[in-house]
């Protein structure tokens, strides 16, 4: 297993560790706790370092704020221009981007400058990739292991599109519970688990969730964890050839999970996708003649679990498809159990508008370029869809209208299948070079129609 990497950052004491803020983004301050105005809304500013950078984290983190105070502007999510000016700025850093305002913005309008106060996390990307156990007793691995914020996983939350606020939900979530650690909280007293358990059909980006989260957390956090995994079980490798072994296989890769979370400045995420399939109901297996390797495996992982209830510094994601699958007692151990459904209309218009965007971005759809930015947001959209401009084929709303319709072809889609729909669209044209856009968009409502067809009862 390869080192975590050097993180510039210095630990800090549990006092820095901020709750969410009133429109729920979370921050864990650089500085000691200020006390904000009560019209101060925290927003957390990501820096991203360049690969080539030994920049202090601190001074990039002051940099950054400097040239913020000197910005008065108002703050929407996305990213800021690195100012080509500031030749330390310049020399440090790949990205800047703003997060967290989306709710606030959706309820209040706009968010000026002098109503926020923006909290700076400063990280630098591990190019590692994944790292496999290599246990050398002739097993498959049971896990890989990612070095986060990882560079896989780079843009994969801003990616993942949910109208129901689940993904503010569950940094909420992950903030409160290494608060309550943090802050000594008697677990008798109050309990918690540190395990959250999505689940829903198929593709409806559950582990890519899991995975987001963690790359969020790690940069949010890296003030006070500077060091950061993600273990991904493979949960089938885990049921050995040999019968009764499985339990200790389950034992035995809790206690690589234990020594890592040891070490109190490492915050360990573990990711168990398709949970059903180590934690089976042990109600159907019992019906059975035989006592199965299966109970054991659930045994084992919910004693393991139960030990790393008092590690403050690891969070256990899980996903299912199948949840009546799931032991109840596991099922009872999570904090939080969210649904996570095949996308809304809203949600399957803003997919199909990034698709679009990465497609004139990359120039596969160049005759677009010139609507790139006309292309409505979902929400401005609803309001311009009556007006008289919308009827005329040549306008970018008419395109906006031709968007909004293809997603309503897509209804029942899942998101997997919506970011595949441009790419099969553009398969199926018979001139896919210099294509019209309002043609591109037609064959996409074709396609969709198509796929929701052969999609099984
Ligand atoms: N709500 C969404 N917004 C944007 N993209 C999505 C969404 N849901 C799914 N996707 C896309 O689908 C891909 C596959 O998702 P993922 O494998 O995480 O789903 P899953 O629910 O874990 O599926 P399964 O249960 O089959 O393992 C994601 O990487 C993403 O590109």
């Amino acid at each position: 297993m390869s080192a975590p990497s050097p993180m510039d950052v210095s630990m800090q004491s549990p006092k820095d560790v901020d709750v969410p803020n009133q429109n729920g983004a979370v921050a864990i301050d650089s500085a000691p706790s200020p006390i904000l105005p009560q019209d101060k809304v925290l927003v957390s500013v990501e820096v991203s370092l360049k690969p080539s950078s030994t920049a202090r984290a601190d001074d990039v983190r002051s940099a950054v704020e400097r040239m913020l105070e000197k910005r008065s502007l108002s703050y929407t999510d996305g990213p800021v221009p690195v100012p080509l000016d500031d030749q330390f700025l310049t020399e440090n850093v790949q990205s800047i981007c703003i997060c967290d305002t989306d709710e606030w913005v959706q309820n209040h309008d706009i968010l000026l400058f002098w109503q926020v106060k923006p909290v700076v996390h400063v990280f630098q990307l591990s190019e590692e990739g994944a790292c496999e156990d290599v246990s050398g007793d002739g097993q498959p691995s049971t896990f890989n292991e990612w070095i986060l914020p990882a560079k896989e996983f780079d843009g994969l939350w801003e990616s993942l599109i949910y109208e129901s606020g689940l993904k503010q939900r569950l940094l909420r979530y992950a903030a409160s519970a290494l608060l309550f650690t943090e802050k000594g909280v008697n677990p008798f007293l109050v309990s918690w688990n540190r395990i959250i358990l999505l689940h829903g059909p198929p593709g409806t980006g559950k582990t890519s969730l899991c995975k987001a989260l963690a790359q969020k957390l790690s940069i949010r956090f890296n003030s006070r964890y500077p060091q950061c995994q993600l273990i991904e079980v493979n949960a089938h490798s885990l049921f050995s050839k040999w019968f009764s072994e499985s339990g200790k296989l389950v034992a035995k890769l809790f206690s690589k999970i234990q020594e890592m979370v040891e070490e109190e400045s490492n915050l360990v995420f573990v990711l168990i996708d398709e949970v059903e399939s180590l934690a089976a109901a042990r109600k159907a297996a019992l019906s059975g003649s035989e006592p199965s390797d299966s109970i054991r495996v659930v045994n084992a992982l919910l004693t393991q679990l139960d030990k790393l209830k008092s590690a403050p510094n690891v969070i256990i994601l899980t996903t299912s498809n199948i949840t009546a699958a799931i032991d109840i007692a596991f099922v009872d151990r999570a904090d939080i159990k969210a649904y996570v459904g095949p996308p809304t209309l809203q949600a399957r218009y803003e997919i199909l508008r990034s698709c679009l965007h990465e497609l004139i971005r990359t120039g596969i759809l160049s005759h677009l370029e010139d609507c790139d930015s006309m292309l409505s947001n979902f929400a401005s959209l609803r309001e311009k869809l009556n007006m008289p401009e919308v009827q005329d084929a040549q306008t970018p709303l008419h395109l906006c209208k031709q968007l909004f319709e293809t997603a309503e072809a897509c209804e029942g889609l899942s998101g997997r299948s919506l970011r595949k729909l441009p790419f099969l669209a553009h398969a199926a044209l018979a001139n896919p070079y210099g294509c019209d856009p309002s043609k591109f968009l037609s064959t996409m409502t074709d396609t969709a129609r198509r796929e929701r067809s052969e999609l099984p009862d």
